[in-house]
């Protein structure tokens, strides 16, 4: 008789609806939701004052692998993923080499396949060099293009500071162009003035004065203006200011839209107020933002102008993050937290638990066109994420996963806690310990159907 699991009386948080059911796992697949009769094959989870979400895909993170593995690999950045809740993600073109051809690609599949413990899928990286190659492959080899990221080895090649190549491609690519937006020209003459004051020693608390609002919006608007010329399908990542938030739609359902975005979890979370406490440690590009920002970032979330939550995860080495300004890498971890931080939200009442499941779970699955995951339903994959919402600890060293070893938010107490995470119906988290032995599957996506 095969084994099957039996999460019993736990309140599932799934398409709009909050219920309380038994869910009954086997070979991988959600086989039955409801009220469920036990049999002997059963193993028994009591789930009982429990909430039980759909596992979180992260539609946006840097791994590392290959060639900055120092940083983060895809075993540690997947394991710190899965304590976090998250079950499925897509990792970013900026490795070394970067990803911009399909062997490439495909040899990142392949050391995937042996070490990452979630579910995975990858960005084409997309530049000036490789636009004729790309514009000719067939979609269905990658998940969408990105260029995100790709400035670190190569500078001026972002899409944003490319409006020939970004036309080109959007005229001719049918995937998901996922476009890291901000003008590096802006970004260049705000360093320059800075230099002249501060030399090197440039505070970290300047960060969004040199990575301006004016350099994302003007990125952002010359992009959607371009896509809506050419009907393209563009995903503008990590959004960050409040203005930019006007220009996107919420009138249409997600499935019928042609131009996306997203908001990361530290721009939710931190805003300038933080630079004076963390200093270089939240120096991020796109750049976190004010108050103001932040706020209009979650009520842009809420309004459905922003469709998903992404973890942006890139971690460095503390050593290259404390440094001074032009030295310090931009980026930190954040993906074994970014459940946790939304989690904080909901208990401060700022946003629902079925609309974190919603921009967390169902979302990225709709946006990417998944197939079978994303939502709680019979015959899907069981990707499930346990939470005990009064569960409080606080973030330390010892309990982060990351290779790195640090995060900004060290110190930070949650409410609430994850505790056990299902990756294709196998129990990987279970309450701080791991099954390693089990990895994890390449994500299907539809090429031309839309998941409903
Ligand atoms: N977000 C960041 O600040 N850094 C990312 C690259 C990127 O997303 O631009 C990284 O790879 O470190």
């Amino acid at each position: 008789m095969n084994e099957s699991t039996l999460i019993q009386n736990v309140t599932l948080v799934n398409e709009g609806k909050i219920l309380v059911a038994d869910v009954l796992i086997a070979e991988g697949l959600i086989q039955q939701i409801g009220r469920i009769e036990v049999e002997p094959n059963h193993n028994l989870i009591d789930g009982t004052g429990k909430h039980l979400f759909p596992g979180i895909i992260d539609g946006q993170v840097h791994f590392r692998d290959p060639g900055l593995t120092h940083k983060g690999d895809l075993y540690t950045e997947s394991k710190a993923a899965i304590a976090g809740g998250v079950t499925s993600f897509i990792d970013m073109p900026n490795t070394v080499p970067n990803i911009l051809t399909v062997e490439s690609l495909k040899e990142k599949f392949d050391i995937a396949s042996k070490k990452s413990l979630a579910n995975y899928s990858f960005f084409l990286g997309v530049n000036g060099d490789n636009i004729d190659e790309v514009i000719k492959m067939d979609t269905s080899q990658f998940i969408g293009v990105s260029d995100d990221g790709l400035y670190f080895t190569k500078k001026g090649n972002l899409l944003a500071d490319n409006p020939e190549i970004m036309e080109k491609l959007f005229a001719n690519c049918k995937s998901i162009i996922a476009i890291h937006s901000e003008k590096e020209e802006i970004v260049e003459k705000n360093e320059q003035a800075f230099k002249e004051k501060y030399g090197d020693d440039i505070p970290a608390k300047f960060h969004p004065v040199i990575r301006s609002t004016e350099g994302c919006y003007d990125a952002t608007k010359r992009a959607i203006d371009l896509a809506k010329k050419h009907k393209a399908r563009l995903h503008i990542l990590h959004l960050t200011t409040e203005a930019e938030t006007h220009l996107f739609r919420n009138d249409i359902p997600l499935i019928e839209k042609k131009i996306t975005t997203e908001v990361s979890v530290h721009h939710l979370w931190f805003s300038d107020e933080d630079y004076e406490r963390l200093g270089m440690l939240i120096k991020w590009n796109p750049a976190i933002k004010t108050k103001k920002d932040k706020e209009g970032l979650l009520k842009a979330l809420l309004d459905d102008k922003i469709d998903l939550i992404t973890t942006d995860h890139a971690p460095h080495t503390l050593e290259e993050k404390q440094q001074t300004y032009f030295q310090s890498m931009s980026g930190a971890p954040m993906v074994q937290h970014t459940l946790n931080c939304m989690l904080e939200f909901y208990k401060q009442g700022l946003i629902s638990l079925e609309k974190i499941v919603e921009k967390m779970c169902h979302n990225p699955a709709i946006l990417y066109r998944m197939t079978n995951r994303g939502f709680i339903r019979k015959g899907y994959h069981a990707d499930l994420t346990l939470v005990d919402l009064n569960s409080e600890w606080t973030v330390a060293k010892e309990n982060l996963l990351y290779k790195c070893g640090w995060s900004p938010l060290e110190g930070t107490t949650f409410q609430a806690k994850i505790e056990q995470t299902f990756v294709n119906g196998n129990l990987i988290y279970n309450h701080g310990t791991f099954k390693e032995d089990i990895f994890g599957m390449p994500i299907d996506f539809n090429t031309k159907e839309k998941q409903k």
